[in-house]
């Protein structure tokens, strides 16, 4: 390590000036604050002479949505003040002797053999295994809680095709050595690195490869659970009569290579945990403790890296990335995870180097039995953890066991249900329960294929989850070691959820005051009028600078931005709800698997009757009933408008009720709000056409909120 150091910087860091931005940044925050101040004097204004009392209630309600949205503001921008970027060389890590890296003990998760194909599986475990890194010092786990002999045998297939695929991506320089991308090319045969075998050579190679991998994937899609456990050899008769909710720990080696040095392919080990169904299984976080638990004992490499069943590696080099970072700060130890900075918006490169939220135990001495109260009772697991603990952790294990199939009792026994029991497993120790989303701010994959609002909903609930739980991170500042820009940072996202109920009521507003004749907003002859007016423009113009200087079309920009509104009243929204029935005790939130697309390199992808990219679909889910009920609140909102407006300038000499009616601005809340969810104008539009229509249940129940809220708008 001392020698690592004292050689060439494996990490620099590159400040990113953005004094432009910084002055927006003020200028932005400058109205908001302006027109919370216009506010504040107005309503102490009208409460002296008591006008216009009907609508001072929808300028508290304003004032309390924009200075919410001033905190929100404040946040964003403390997160991006002053961002850096960190340059890592992996090349002067490659030179040096492999024992100067440390293992790494690589964890991917799958849950379901329908929603995750094995396909993907075995191309996410691919990508790892052919990583430039020392073989004999990765091991591939997969958790399988899907407890498929599908998945199993597809893993086992996957170790054989690696003996191929492995030297053949290493040879050849391949880019990303995830086979389905690298073949998805068609007959443009990609080739990395400047290597002097001939052209016919190279061909020859890749042609035969790719057909080596066409029957792989021909083996596994046609693989059938039946069949599979009833094979004579007994191979998967552990999986005859496996419930996947409840069922003894099965694991297999399907790899093996104790050759720290040496080449060959790493590891591979298949774990499916033990289940019950009186057991609580925590999901993810579940699972990843198991592996944790698990690698503890059989390989027990100082360092981890998690993705998921869908993430391949999309470069080779990663892992030595990740060691420029994480071995490259002078207090290394004490560096337990390694956040890899995003740009905002940053429709940038996926990076795979899934970092955990583990927070590296803290070194003291621990008794034996502090460990075992803290680790659980399994004698190897205690013995790793101590020799992490006092020792360097990126020393390499000086004795590699002999076989890894020799420590698979020890991995059963961690594996079990039970095990966490009286421990501080989910609390202390390793991935934290009680939130669905234990990773928060890792790298979050992009869809950029797609979007899933079951996907925001689990997240935004998982977030709001650490946000009402003592994990939140001003607790955290204030009682931990978490500084308090850090904990503004955080915020960013833990407040995702928090932001619907504001923004819910602020597009209520506009609505509720031309519907019912009140207004919130100043009127167009008076000069604070220009407040609203300069934020709502400065603020768009913000948002599509920043689209434009990531270089993004403006398209992007707004479909992101009414992304982001429609998000925000449907899965935001119900994410809060289910949280807050969770904390009336009512419900429990439960993590719904994201349904992963299988990329086949041979269909040419043309799917089974795929949408086009972009065009929403629906169903029945309460997800899109907020959003389709403001879009039909706006339109009748606008219609209510108009009319009032031809009345009464039919009926001459007529009065304005309070002089409080709506005016420019309300309406244009309206016609944005219309433009925002103009998906939902088209999914109403469009009847009986299959999933691009709204389905009539969401427009029964939309109607009925709409009808509620107009009567109890209009009621005096
Ligand atoms: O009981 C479960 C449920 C899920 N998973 C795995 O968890 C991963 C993530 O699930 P997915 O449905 O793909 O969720 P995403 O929203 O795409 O995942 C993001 O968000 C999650 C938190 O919500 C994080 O766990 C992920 O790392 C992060 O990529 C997948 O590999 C699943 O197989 C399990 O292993 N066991
Ligand atoms: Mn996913």
């Amino acid at each position: 390590m001392a020698g690592i150091k004292a050689k060439l910087q494996l990490q620099e860091k590159v400040p990113l000036p953005r004094t432009a931005w910084k002055l927006a940044d003020l200028a932005v925050l400058f109205l908001l604050l302006a027109l919370l101040a216009h506010r504040v004097s107005s309503l102490m204004v009208t409460s002296g002479s008591g006008a216009a009392a009907a609508c001072t209630w929808c300028w508290v309600a304003a004032l309390i949505c924009e200075a919410w949205f001033t905190v929100v503001w404040l946040i964003n921008m403390n997160a991006k003040w002053n961002p850096v970027r960190f340059d890592t060389h992996p090349e002067r890590l490659a030179g040096r002797s492999a024992d100067e890296l440390p293992a790494v003990d690589m964890f991917v998760t799958t849950a379901d053999p329908k929603l995750e194909p094995p396909v993907v599986t075995v191309n996410t475990v691919l990508s790892l295994m052919a990583l430039d890194y020392p073989a004999g010092k990765l091991t591939c786990y997969v958790s399988d809680d899907g407890c498929s002999a599908v998945t199993c045998y597809a893993l086992r297939e996957a170790a054989e095709f690696a003996k191929l695929w492995v030297p053949f991506c290493k040879k050849h320089g391949v880019g990303v050595r995830a086979p389905f991308v690298y073949f998805s090319g068609g007959g443009t045969a990609e080739r990395g690195g400047a290597t002097t075998d001939d052209v016919a050579e190279f061909m020859r190679a890749w042609t035969s490869m790719k057909n080596e991998y066409e029957e792989l994937v021909h083996r596994i899609e046609n693989a059938e659970e039946e069949s599979l456990v009833r094979r004579g050899d007994g191979e998967f008769a552990e999986f005859v009569g496996a419930d996947r909710r409840n069922h003894p720990t099965i694991i297999k080696v399907l790899s093996d290579n104790q050759d720290a040095a040496g080449d060959g392919i790493p590891s591979l080990i298949y774990v499916s945990r033990e289940k019950s169904p009186t057991q609580p299984h925590h999901f993810k976080a579940g699972a990843m403790n198991v592996l944790t638990r698990v690698s503890g004992v059989v390989t027990n490499a100082p360092i981890v890296l998690n993705v998921d069943c869908d993430m391949f590696a999309n470069n080779p080099q990663v892992a030595l990335h990740a060691m420029c970072l994480l071995m490259g700060f002078d207090d290394d130890v004490h560096s337990g995870f390694v956040q890899v900075p995003q740009k905002f918006y940053g429709a940038l490169k996926d990076d795979p180097f899934g970092n955990q939220m583990q927070v590296m135990f803290e070194v003291d001495s621990p008794s034996y039995k502090e460990l075992q109260n803290r680790f659980g009772r399994s004698n190897e697991l205690i013995e790793s953890a101590r020799s992490i603990i006092s020792g360097d952790m990126f020393k390499a294990p000086t004795t590699l066991v002999a076989d890894l199939t020799s420590r698979i009792e020890a991995a059963k026994q961690v594996s079990a249900c039970r095990y966490e029991t009286g421990t501080s497993w989910g609390q202390e120790v390793g991935w934290v329960y009680g939130s669905m989303t234990e990773d928060v701010l890792t790298g979050q994959r992009i869809h950029a294929a797609g979007w899933s609002l079951t996907q925001y909903k689990r997240w935004a609930t998982g977030l709001l989850e650490i946000l009402l739980s003592r994990h939140n991170p001003c607790l955290v500042s204030a009682f931990k070691r978490l500084d308090f820009r850090q904990c503004v940072a955080y915020l960013v996202i833990d407040v995702w959820p928090v932001r619907a109920p504001f923004e819910l009521c602020y597009a209520l507003l506009g609505p509720y005051c031309l519907i019912a004749n009140h207004s919130f907003l100043p009127k167009a002859s008076e000069p604070s009028f220009l407040i609203p007016l300069a934020l709502f423009l400065g603020y768009n113009a913000y948002n599509l600078g920043e689209y434009k200087d990531c270089r993004l079309s403006a398209r992007a920009w707004w479909n992101n931005h009414r992304m982001q509104r429609i998000v925000s009243s449907s899965a935001w929204l119900l994410a809060f709800l289910t949280v807050v029935l969770k904390m009336l005790g009512l419900s429990e939130t439960v993590f719904e698997v994201t349904r992963k697309e299988q990329q086949s390199s041979s269909d040419g992808g043309a799917g089974d009757g795929a949408d086009p990219a972009g065009r929403f679909t629906f169903d029945s889910s309460p997800v899109f009933v907020p959003p389709t009920a403001l879009t039909v609140l706006s339109i009748v909102a606008i219609a209510v408008g108009a009319w009032r407006a031809v009345v009464a300038g039919a009926v001459e000499g007529r009065v304005p009720t309070t002089g409080g009616g709506p005016g420019v601005g309300e309406l244009a809340c309206c016609v944005w709000l219309v433009l925002c969810f103009w998906p939902f104008v088209r999914g109403l539009v469009a009847v009986g056409r299959g999933s691009y229509g709204i389905p009539w249940s969401v427009r029964l129940k939309a109607a009925l909120l709409v009808a509620a809220f107009v009567h109890l708008s209009t009621r005096n």
